[in-house]
Formats: structure tokens, sequence, C-alpha cells
């Protein structure tokens, strides 16, 4: 990392630190109503056009109507369907593929809202643009670009991401797909050697996929030069009898039938018996293979993978927005419901029932997942102006991160929302036990959660060991620099509120409380991996080195949970500070902000108050039933504005049911 990325780095997160001093002075009082113009405008940012746009189509077009919620259809007319969904966003042509690269606020926003409809458009489209189109556009080099990116994005080319292996999903890197060189006919040929090798859930296999990107082992000269990516037809010509093409000689493909979720997709099995490509469909910006079948890269080989890999970022943010449209539009039809569905009275003579919003427990099962939706959208919103600027390996450990800590999130409050709305919350066309289904696929694709934690924490782990490797001095004594610099300002003692407020309700207060719990969870690592045990030290990359970290993988997630936990709180206030920077935001707008991150941090501390009172970073007697308090009053004081809050995540009327009555 360079010395002026690094500067850029420490001022952003010095202004981050300084923040929460800022932003105690807001008046904390509820009493008004938040301005639903303003939360709108500020949760659909710059590009509010591209998502009216979509948002029109949408509503105007039948092609947008979810019938796979009121019948049983064909899963062959749902597949059609959803490309003839595709084709319509792809006809007002709001993103061009480059903007993965050269606009990304745009592609996540325009992205975002596509999620708002049949949740199989958006991963059609994942498919299509991020995989597909993604490794020509990042892996490729001119040749491919011109020959592939326009028919990619107009939806002419239908491609397919094939990464994943029957017999490999999580460990990619263990494939066994070949691509070997043939010198005399200038061609690689592509092997599947075994049932488990076979391409194993791409979407646009079974159906609608002329080419594919095949990621395969490269052969040269009986020599493994490691995973690389190639560009196969496997559809040629269309016709009558065919209309994606008929397979290609030595590609076979099977359908993986129903799933839980996202069946207007194809997804499918891919063999490849020998195909023969010629030698410039490899896709080669980071290595090629010359005519004579020697190899060239300048990146390191134990790079080479990592380095393929990590342009897929966007991808994962993508999906990680996903998860969170789904939880905006769970979130507004549980509170229609809540809303709108009156139970029991205050008293057995009552002849007035009550709404159930009026409920504490609907309070605590609703509100606090709003809180976060909002912490979470500024986040993604920030992490989105970042990507240009910061080095790649910090935004794949924030992709990495988000993507985690959200679709867990989201499966967690639309299983919430499900229940608050009793048995409505089964049936189909109240979209909610859908929009969960939908959640759940994200918490295992664009890598699985659990295995990215581990990258995440790696990542950390590496740069907190970079600063204490061989000092002698004790850490509070040492400067870490960029993702950690927080760490340089933590004090001792949590900083103590200026009036008489309770402690539990200081914005510093919990901002301490979640970087103490990141600093000592990385520490706690590196104490494992890098302390003296039975006074030595552990030999990096030997056995032993892996039983401990396999007994630290609960450790990784917890880490990711506190590192996603301290950037969303950050990220958060420095959305309020520009906001309050703005003449156009109203204080009872920003008020219900600050209670809304305010919410949002003290849910996730009640989440780990074990560890908080065992690192004795909380003590006190009442504590729990203080921060318990704290939580239900919040809930309940923000209740009172719950439909503006979901209004605001404006949800098309299409897809944003029991608005004015239960059917
Ligand atoms: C609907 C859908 C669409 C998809 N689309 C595509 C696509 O277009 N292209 C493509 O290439 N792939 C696609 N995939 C595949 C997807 O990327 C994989 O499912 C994912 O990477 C996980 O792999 P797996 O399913 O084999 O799970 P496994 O790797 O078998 O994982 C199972 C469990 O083992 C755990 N585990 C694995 N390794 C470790 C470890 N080191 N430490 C601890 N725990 C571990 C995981 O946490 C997980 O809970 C899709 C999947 C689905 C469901």
């Amino acid at each position: 990392m360079d010395k002026s990325t690094l500067r850029r780095i420490d001022n952003t997160l010095k202004h981050l630190t300084k923040v929460t001093s800022d932003i105690e002075n807001i008046h904390p009082h509820l009493n008004e109503t938040p301005n639903l113009k303003t939360l709108k405008s500020i949760l659909d940012g710059e590009y509010h056009f591209d998502r009216d746009r979509l948002k029109e189509l949408f509503e105007e077009s039948s092609t947008f109507d979810e019938i796979f919620l009121n019948k049983s259809i064909h899963t062959d007319e749902h597949r059609e369907q959803t490309l003839k969904a595709c084709k319509e966003i792809i006809q007002l042509q709001i993103v061009k593929l480059s903007d993965m690269e050269k606009n990304p606020k745009k592609f996540l926003n325009w992205f975002e809202t596509i999620s708002l409809c049949d949740p199989s458009v958006s991963l059609k489209f994942a498919v299509q643009y991020n995989l597909w189109g993604g490794t020509i556009l990042f892996l490729g080099t001119k040749k491919h670009h011109e020959r592939y990116l326009d028919g990619i994005e107009n939806g002419s080319i239908l491609g397919v991401f094939g990464l994943t292996e029957l017999g490999h999903g999580s460990n990619v890197n263990g494939l066994e797909t070949t691509a070997t060189y043939d010198e005399a006919n200038q061609e690689f040929i592509i092997n599947s050697p075994t049932w488990n090798s076979q391409k194993y859930w791409p979407g646009n296999i079974s159906r609608h996929g002329q080419m594919a990107t095949v990621f395969a082992r490269l052969i040269l000269r009986g020599v493994d030069k490691g995973i690389h990516a190639f560009v196969v037809p496997i559809r040629g010509e269309k016709s009558n009898q065919y209309p994606y093409g008929k397979l290609c000689d030595g590609v076979e493909v099977r359908d993986i039938s129903l799933k839980d979720a996202y069946n207007g997709i194809d997804n499918g099995g891919l063999l490849l018996k020998n195909v023969r490509i010629p030698r410039e469909n490899m896709l080669d910006r980071f290595s090629q293979v010359d005519a004579q079948g020697q190899y060239h890269s300048n990146i390191p080989p134990n790079r080479h993978f990592a380095m393929t890999m990590s342009v897929f970022f966007i991808g994962r943010a993508c999906l990680s927005l996903n998860s969170l449209a789904f939880t905006k539009a769970g979130l507004s039809i549980a509170v229609n419901y809540a809303k709108n569905r009156h139970q029991f009275g205050a008293t057995t003579k009552s002849k007035q029932e009550l709404p159930i919003i009026a409920y504490s427990t609907t309070h605590r099962r609703l509100i606090p997942y709003i809180a976060r939706t909002y912490a979470l959208d500024m986040a993604h919103k920030t992490i989105a102006d970042l990507i240009p600027t910061y080095p790649k390996e910090t935004i794949h450990s924030y992709t990495s991160g988000f993507k985690a800590i959200t679709s867990w999130a989201a499966v967690e409050a639309l299983q919430s929302c499900r229940e608050v709305m009793g048995g409505q919350g089964f049936r189909l066309c109240n979209r909610v036990s859908m929009l969960r289904n939908h959640a759940d696929l994200v918490t295992t694709g664009e890598g699985d959660n659990t295995v990215l934690t581990q990258q995440v924490a790696k990542y950390l782990l590496g740069l907190y060991h970079q600063v204490v490797k061989g000092s002698k001095k004790s850490v509070e004594h040492l400067s870490f620099k960029g993702e950690l610099a927080y760490i340089n300002n933590l004090t001792a003692q949590p900083p103590t509120p200026n009036t008489n407020a309770n402690q539990l309700s200081n914005i510093s207060y919990h901002q301490w409380l979640l970087e103490k719990r990141e600093f000592l969870l990385i520490k706690e690592l590196h104490s494992r991996l890098y302390g003296r045990h039975d006074d030595e030290l552990i030999e990096p990359n030997t056995e032993r080195w892996f039983t401990v970290w396999n007994q630290s993988l609960p450790l990784c997630i917890r880490i990711t949970k506190a590192n996603v936990d301290r950037l969303t709180q950050s990220f958060f206030l420095k959305k309020i500070v520009e906001q309050s920077g703005s003449n156009l935001v109203d204080t009872a707008t920003l008020t219900m902000l600050k209670n809304l991150c305010r919410l949002d941090s003290l849910v996730q501390i009640q989440k780990d108050f074990g560890f908080f009172v065992n690192t004795g970073l909380m003590s006190g007697e009442s504590k729990w039933i203080q921060l318990e308090d704290e939580i239900t009053h919040l809930s309940r004081d923000i209740s009172q504005h719950a439909s503006v809050l979901t209004q605001a995540f404006s949800i098309p009327n299409k897809f944003n049911p029991l608005q004015n009555s239960i059917e």
C-alpha cells in the first residue's frame, strides 16, 4: 500500500473518530415526525432518477407481475418471464457494464433497485453482468472486450460463470477441470475429467446460456500452472427447434430442478468433453500463453488465484444489496400488516381492539431491524463512495464482511417479519416468506458467509501482525495504520457524557465499546496464532498452525461481526454528519437518524452482552436491565414513526401488499 493511500485512509478514519462529538449535539427527542421526502431522498441518493425509471417500469409492465406467487407455474414459464424482464430493464439503458469499474456507485444503486422485483431478475443480472460480464471485463483484454461486451450488455450473448464444481464449492482452488494447450493447433482442450468436476450451480446453463467462462487448471506441456479462465461456446446457431442454440459438440448439460428460491434461474450442471477453443479464448489480463506454449505472467504464482478472484468484489456488494433490498420490502409489508391488524384491547371490556403495532413485542420485533437496515444502507453507500480510492484488499474485506453480516441479518429480519404477520406471513402472495427464502441463498452465493469471515479475520490479523511483530513495546505504544488506526485513540476508560445523560444513550460510549471489542478479538486471535504455546511459537503453515487456526474459526466470525458493527456505526455517523451540514435536512429527520444509529449500536452490543461483561468493558449491577430498557424505550419511541421510515424505502405498490387492508 503506498504512502498517499495510507495517509488518505488515516485522514478518513480520523474524521470518523471526530464525528461522534459533533453528533451528540443533535436534539435527542423523538416526538416530531421525520420528513418522509427527506428520508426518501437520503435513501435514494444521487441516482434517484435511475431508481424512479426502474420503479415506473415495474409498475407499468405486466412482465413484472409475480405470477408464481399466486399459482404454480411451469419452471420454463418462470424462466422465460425472468429473461423477458431482464430485457425490458436492459432497454432502459441505465447502466453500462463498464460502470462496474468506472462508476460502481451508479451500478450498485441500479442493482439494489432491480432487487425490488422478483428476485430471480436480479440474480439473472448477477450472472449475466457481474459474473459472465465481469470475467470478460476484469480478466479479459481488448480483444475480448471488443468481441463480447456489447452483446453481454444488450443481452444478445447470454452467458455462464463456471467456477463452482460439484466436487468443489467453497474451495474452488481444488477444482479439477483442465485446459490443456495443444501447440500444434494453437488450441486449448477443455475437459471435465470426472463426474465431480462438472461445473455445478451456475445460472444460464440449462436453458439460456450461449457462452461460458470456465475456470480450469491450465496445463502446459504436462505442467499444472493453476487456475485460469477461458471463454467456451456451449450453444451454437439458434433455430426454431433450438431457440437458444443447439448444444455444441462435447458439451453436456443437466438441470438442477426446483430450488427453495430463484426458480426463474436455469441453474444447471455442465460437463465438457475435450471441447476445443482457440488460444485467444484464454482471458489473459494477468497471464498469457504465447503460440509456442510459453507462459507469461507479472503475478507471482502464489498470488495468481487470489488476484483473479479479487476482481469479483462488486458482485459480492451487489448480492449484499440484494438482501438489504429484500429486508426493506419485508419490513414495509410487515409494518403495513402491523398497522392494519387489530387484536385484543386494553381491557377485556374494551370494544376497541389495538393494532398489533401498539404492542411492545411488535416494537422489538420490527424497529431494531428498521434501524439496522438504515445503518447498513448508509454503510453500503459509504463503501460505494470508497471503492474507487481505497486499496483493493480493504474493499475485498469490506464487501466480504458486509455481505456476510447483511445477509445473515436479512434472514433474521425477514423471519421476524414473517412471524409478526402470523398466518398471512405464510402466504406467498404477501411476499415475506418468499423474500426470506431468497435472502437465505445470499448467505451462500458469491462465497459462503462462514468462509468469507475467515478472509476478513485474516486481513485484520495481517494488518495487526505487521505492526506488533518483533516489537518489544506494548500495544498502547504502537502506531496502527489504515483500518486499524482507531486502536491508537482507544482509551482505557469509556468516555463520560458531557451532560447528566444516561451513559447507555451516549453514542461515543457505543463507539468505544464497538472499537474495544474488535481490538480485543483481533488481539486474541493474534495471541493464539503468534503467541507462545508451551513457551514456543507456532511455525506458520504447519499442522499445528492449522489446528489452532481451525479452533479459531468461530472467533473469525466474531471478529467479522465486530468489524462490520464498528464500521457500520462509523459510516452511519459519517453520513449523518454530512446530512447535518446540509440546510435541506430538518432537525426531526436528523434526530431520527441519530436515534436509529443509537438503537442499532445498542442492539448489536446487547447481542454480545456476555463478551462486554466478561471482558470488564461493561459493569454495574443492573446494566443488563438498563440496556434492555433503553432498547425497549427507543424501539417504542421510534415505532410511532415506523410507517414513515418504511415508506421512505419506497417499495413499488406492486411489491408492497397489505398497505390498506388485509384480504
Ligand atoms: C442458486 C445458486 C446459484 C449459484 N450460481 C453460481 C454461478 O453462477 N457460478 C458458480 O460458479 N457458482 C454458483 N453457485 C455456487 C456457489 O458459489 C456455492 O454454492 C458456494 O460457493 C458454496 O459452495 P458449496 O455449495 O459447494 O458449499 P460447500 O463448500 O460444500 O460448503 C458447505 C458448508 O461447509 C462450510 N465450509 C466449507 N469450507 C470450510 C472451511 N474452510 N472452514 C469452515 N467451514 C467450511 C461452509 O461454511 C458451508 O456451510 C451458486 C449457488 C447457488 C445455490
